[in-house]
């Protein structure tokens, strides 16, 4: 294991795109260590309520920000003195706000951590991806991991991945979210980063329902093994890193995800698994349950790689509304009988 070099200097003004409950808690760290943050967000009761009385109501709520922090709608004079941007838009909408970034800076040549934990409709492309083709000129980075927003926002400890092909950037973002209870743990591999966020979201539905369906811990603790297995198998395929999916941003997230019905993802599953349908539940929600949207794009993605998801590809016909929760639950059981390691010679 090795260590950064500790001697980068951390981004001094930085841009929060997004102002739902994880980027208003990433902002808030930052600006409590001292950089200069504004958060953008396209919502002006939020923007009101963050500069108004220091707590975004809407989304975060019940958690005082800091005194530092500024929250503006103006999405071009927040960019102005921008030196690193930490984009936490949901993962459907990051395309148009990248591409729009873009065009106001002039393709301007940005430091960009994405946050968000998705794959893209209709492409099936990762968020390295979009971003390569919305905003080819920006450097990339992967802040994944075990982290629910109101518990980094309230300084309880984690720790997380953060991915950057880039050294210097990746070692200058380190040193810019670090804190004294909030950890990043530095690799080159963002496929494996991006990877783990977006398919412990996945996973998380199926624990609900596992839940909500009264199944039982053993159940759920199959699933979550069995899950990490599908995941793993994908990552295998496109280039992941092994220690990178047992890591913070794999296995760590995954267990977190798949353990709290603070998770949106496990608890739409726990009220799929009570018996309503993801559809009526999404529309009721103002926050986002980013694995609804990415179940579909996910398949399409295992299955140009060739690799078989049978939990996901579970999830991904309940929350589309192709199969009841028997049906899914009755089909995973019924599959043929595999090994799991070596068979015997
Ligand atoms: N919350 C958490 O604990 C964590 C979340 N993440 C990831 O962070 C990302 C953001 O999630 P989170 O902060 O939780 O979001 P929330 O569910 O708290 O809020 C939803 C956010 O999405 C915005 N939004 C909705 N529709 C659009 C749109 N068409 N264009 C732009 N923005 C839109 C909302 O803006 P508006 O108010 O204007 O509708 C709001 O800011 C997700 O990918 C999530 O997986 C990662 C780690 C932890
Ligand atoms: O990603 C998260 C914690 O790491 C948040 O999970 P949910 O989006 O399911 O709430």
């Amino acid at each position: 294991m090795s260590e950064t070099t500790g001697k980068s200097s951390p981004y001094q003004t930085i841009l929060v795109a997004g102002g739902g409950s994880w980027g208003t808690a990433l902002a808030s760290l930052t600006a409590r260590a001292g950089m200069a943050t504004t958060l953008w967000a396209r919502n002006d009761q939020v923007v009101s309520a963050i500069n108004g009385s220091r707590e975004n109501s809407i989304y975060l709520p019940g958690i005082k920000l800091p005194e530092t922090l500024g929250a503006t709608t103006d999405l071009a004079a927040a960019l102005e003195n921008a030196d690193a941007v930490i984009f936490v838009i949901p993962a459907q909408y990051a395309r148009d706000n990248l591409a729009e970034m873009r065009r106001l800076t002039g393709g301007k040549t940005l430091p960009v951590a994405l946050c968000c934990k998705g794959i893209e409709r209709g492409t099936g492309a990762l968020m390295t991806e979009v971003i390569a083709d919305a905003w080819p000129e920006a450097i990339p980075a992967i802040l994944s991991g075990p982290s629910f927003a109101a518990d980094v926002a309230r300084g309880l400890p984690t720790a997380v991945t953060l991915a950057c092909a880039d050294k210097s950037s990746g070692e200058r973002w380190a040193q810019t979210i670090k804190a004294p209870h909030f950890r990043p743990y530095l690799t080159a591999d963002m496929i494996g980063a991006e990877l783990g966020g977006a398919v412990k979201n996945v996973l998380a539905i199926a624990c609900g329902v596992v839940e909500g369906k009264g199944l039982g811990e053993s159940a759920r603790a199959a699933l979550i093994a069995r899950g990490f297995a599908e995941f793993q198998r994908l990552g295998v395929a496109l280039g992941a890193e092994a220690q990178t999916m047992a890591g913070l941003s794999g296995l760590g997230d995954l267990i977190l995800t798949c353990s709290s019905r603070q998770s949106r993802n496990m608890s739409l599953g726990y009220e799929i698994g009570e018996g309503r349908t993801a559809k009526e539940i999404i529309a009721e929600r103002q926050t986002v349950s980013e694995g609804a949207a990415s179940a579909g794009p996910l398949m399409k993605l295992a299955g140009a790689a060739g690799v078989d998801m049978p939990i996901c590809a579970a999830v991904a016909d309940l929350v589309d509304g192709r199969t009841g929760v028997d049906q899914a639950i009755l089909g995973l059981l019924a599959r043929p009988l595999r090994n799991e390691g070596s068979p015997a010679e």
